[in-house]
């Protein structure tokens, strides 16, 4: 690879590209379930808008650890800890991609969405990252930001805050509590060298556990109030039950003494399933009541 190239892909895995990928689809699910129409124009703004918001915190987030994701297996090769990117190229970075993406959501969305994103970016960033050194709470804190994504979708629409918005908000809430305690298994050691508080590390495994089967029970109850607010219809209730139980069941699996050394990345992986294929199934349930006319 040359050396133009690498950079460039350095740039890119400040971003975090997977996890921004994955919070892009959750507002293009936002802005399809969301009352209303918006045109063309706004709806690339939206997501694009977004995307440069998660790259900013993201690289925000880079910037500030650069120096204990050294200590840590799964992060020590990131361009910051490495060196082969430069600190104040990455402030730049993060700055121009934060300030650009506020000013095309207010230009071309609302001026709602890009406070949201605003104040998303600066939680993520100034308040759950330097926490994470703290308190096994910071996770409750970022999830915060987190769950911004379909909402910031949702108000591209609505341009309000409102309830139906909040619940789908809450759905990504509740969900990044397993997603994270699940990985804070398997990376514990990795944690605990980087002075990182996560529940599994202070509280032990079986604690973390059983908080994930609690939060998976929230998820599953939040997640079907999207029914009564009209949300979702039948067909995503069915849906969202089934695999509902099916993430639930794998919760409780890890409770058992006898349990595969596996099941914290089994679970992780059952996480990403669960997440994207919810949020399919709502749009899905919306399309097939306008397919039959209802
Ligand atoms: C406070 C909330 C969150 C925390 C602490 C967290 C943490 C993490 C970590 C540490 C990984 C890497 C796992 C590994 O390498 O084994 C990961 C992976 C992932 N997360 Fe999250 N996450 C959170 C929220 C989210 C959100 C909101 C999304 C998107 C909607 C998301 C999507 C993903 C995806 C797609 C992956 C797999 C891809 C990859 O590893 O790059 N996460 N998460
Ligand atoms: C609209 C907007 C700006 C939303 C913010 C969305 C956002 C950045 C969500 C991601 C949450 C996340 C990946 C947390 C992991 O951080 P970590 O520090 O625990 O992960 P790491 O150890 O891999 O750095």
């Amino acid at each position: 690879m040359s050396q133009k190239n690498s950079t460039f892909q350095d740039y890119i895995e400040l971003s975090k590209p997977r996890i921004s990928f994955f919070c892009i689809l959750m507002t293009a699910g936002g802005v399809i379930l969301a009352p209303g129409n918006i045109d063309f124009l706004s709806f690339i703004m939206t997501l694009f808008g977004t995307s440069l918001s998660v790259a900013s915190a993201n690289t925000f987030n880079m910037i500030y650890e650069r120096k204990t994701d050294k200590l840590m297996r799964r992060t020590r090769y990131r361009p910051l800890a490495t060196g082969r990117l430069k600190v104040f190229n990455a402030v730049i970075f993060a700055t121009a991609l934060g300030v650009s993406s506020i000013f095309l959501l207010a230009i071309y969305v609302n001026i709602l969405t890009a406070s949201l994103a605003f104040i998303a970016i600066f939680a993520y960033s100034l308040i759950y990252t330097p926490l994470k050194y703290k308190t096994p709470l910071a996770l409750v804190i970022g999830a915060f930001p987190g769950a911004m994504p379909p909402l910031l979708g949702w108000t591209a629409v609505t341009n309000k805050v409102d309830l139906p918005g909040l619940v789908l908000f809450g759905v990504l809430f509740a969900w990044q509590m397993p997603h994270f305690i699940a990985i804070a298994i398997y990376h514990k050691e990795d944690y605990t060298k980087a002075g990182i508080k996560v529940v599994s590390a202070i509280r032990g495994d079986h604690v973390a556990k059983i908080q994930a089967v609690l939060w998976t029970i929230v998820l599953i109850g939040i997640s079907v109030l999207l029914v009564p607010l009209q949300v979702g219809g039948l067909i995503y209730l069915g849906f969202s039950v089934i695999l509902g139980v099916w993430f639930l069941r794998l919760s409780i699996i890890g409770l058992k003494r006898d349990v595969l050394p596996n099941w914290p990345r089994k679970f992780f992986l059952a996480s990403l399933v669960y997440l994207p294929v919810l949020v399919l199934g709502l749009v899905a349930d919306r399309f097939i009541w306008m397919l039959i006319g209802k």
